[in-house]
Order: C-alpha cells, then sequence, then structure tokens
C-alpha cells in the first residue's frame, strides 16, 4: 500500500506540505476542464484549524479552490460545532468557494482529500456502527452515530469511503501515539481484522485497491 508515514511535524510544515500540493493541482488543472480551479475536502474536529489558519494567510489562489468539509454536525452554520462554519469563517475571507454538505449531494473529485481520525478509528463521519460498508452510495449520507460522540453528540453528514477516494491523494493528520498506533494497525493489519475492519482500515484498503491506487500520507 502507498502510504507514507510523517513523524508528527509542526502545524507550519503540515501547512507548508499542503500548500505544495494544492499549487502543483493548480498547474495541473490550468486549462482543464475546471478553468483552473480545483476541489479539497478538509476535516472537523480540532486538529485541522490552526493548519487552515496558517494556510489562509498564505497567498495562495484561493479563488480557484473549493473546499468541502469531509462530514459535519447537522447544526446551524454559527453553532460552535459546525465544520462549515469554522471552515467558512477561515477560508471564504481570502477567496475559497465553500461547499457545505447536503445529503445526497455528490462530490467532484478531490485534488486532495484531508482527514482526520477518531480514537475509535472514524473517519470523517464514518464511525464503527454506522459506516455505511458494501453498499456505501458515491454521494454525501446522513448519519446517527451509535453512540453519539459525547464532544459533539449531534447527527451527521458525511462523504463516504468512495466519494473520498475519488481524489488524487489523500492525507491524514492525526495527533497522539494512540491513534498512531491505531492507524498503523488499520493500514498494516498487524492487529488482525478487528483494525481493518474499523472505518480507517476499510478507506485504506480501498484506496490501495482503486485503480490506480490512491497515494496516503499520514502526519502522526
Ligand atoms: O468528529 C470529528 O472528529 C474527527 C477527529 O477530530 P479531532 O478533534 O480528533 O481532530 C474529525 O476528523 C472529524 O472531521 C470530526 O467531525
Amino acid at each position: 500500500m502507498a502510504i507514507t508515514l510523517i513523524d508528527a511535524a509542526p502545524d507550519a510544515a503540515i501547512a507548508d506540505w499542503i500548500a505544495e500540493r494544492l499549487l502543483i493541482a493548480l498547474g495541473r488543472a490550468a486549462g482543464g476542464p475546471e478553468r483552473g480551479g480545483i476541489a479539497i475536502t478538509v476535516p472537523g474536529g480540532t486538529t485541522p484549524f490552526p493548519i487552515l489558519a496558517d494556510l489562509a494567510a498564505r497567498p495562495l489562489p484561493w479563488e480557484r479552490i473549493t473546499v468541502w468539509p469531509g462530514d459535519d454536525r447537522i447544526v446551524a452554520e454559527d453553532h460552535p460545532a459546525s465544520n462549515v462554519g469554522r471552515i467558512r469563517a477561515l477560508l471564504q475571507p481570502v477567496g475559497a468557494q465553500i461547499a457545505p454538505l447536503a445529503q445526497g449531494a455528490v462530490p467532484p473529485r478531490f485534488a486532495l482529500a484531508w482527514l482526520g481520525m477518531g480514537n475509535d478509528g472514524h473517519v470523517a463521519s464514518l464511525f464503527p456502527n454506522t459506516d455505511p460498508r458494501a453498499d456505501a452510495p458515491a454521494h454525501v449520507v446522513r448519519i446517527v452515530p451509535d453512540p453519539l460522540p459525547p464532544e459533539a453528540p449531534f447527527e451527521r453528514l458525511s462523504l463516504t469511503i468512495p466519494t473520498l477516494i475519488a481524489s488524487d491523494a489523500l492525507l491524514f493528520v492525526i495527533r497522539g501515539a494512540d491513534k498512531r498506533a491505531l492507524f498503523e494497525a488499520a493500514a498494516s493489519g498487524a492487529h488482525g481484522v478487528a483494525a481493518h475492519d474499523l472505518p480507517v482500515g476499510r478507506l485504506l484498503a480501498a484506496a490501495s485497491h482503486a485503480v490506480p491506487p490512491v497515494p496516503v500520507t499520514c502526519f502522526c
């Protein structure tokens, strides 16, 4: 599997990596059918926002970038738990187009699908008990986590594994030794079926089986 693990890096170094990938993707898109535009997806939760703030301060051509949340909590945009509200607050002022999730929406191919991961191995809002599996649709789904995560006890909207692997590259940014161990287990299967069967494991497996395989980088 084409997975590159990069040891815990400061937010600025991760922002450097992302900015470089965005510029490469924008260069490829110039003159293409999307008239030079690209779409990316970014995570919610806590980890991404300092990195997004760093990126927003950089002179990127944000007006050519459409940003989709990878998942969201079903709350008003001005609620502190709204991923799209926090993403919009940072990136709309610098010119990015923001695409709030809507149930049934079909996302574009992403130049970069940036993800976090929960302690339970959830990615986007695909939780172990509620992730649509073999029949996962290629559109945004509504999910009721079971149990509701105490830190954000809301119903969710989420991209699915088929929509996430319709990307040129996957990026994970995760923090902490426990999450790193879980990610490595999911990637290698070394801890058996359980880690592979988590949403993160199934996403990594789908990325590796895609044609061509989707490259994965993890800052962890
Ligand atoms: O609920 C969520 O949690 C995960 C992980 O968040 P973090 O706070 O541990 O970084 C996140 O990736 C997801 O987008 C979010 O909605």
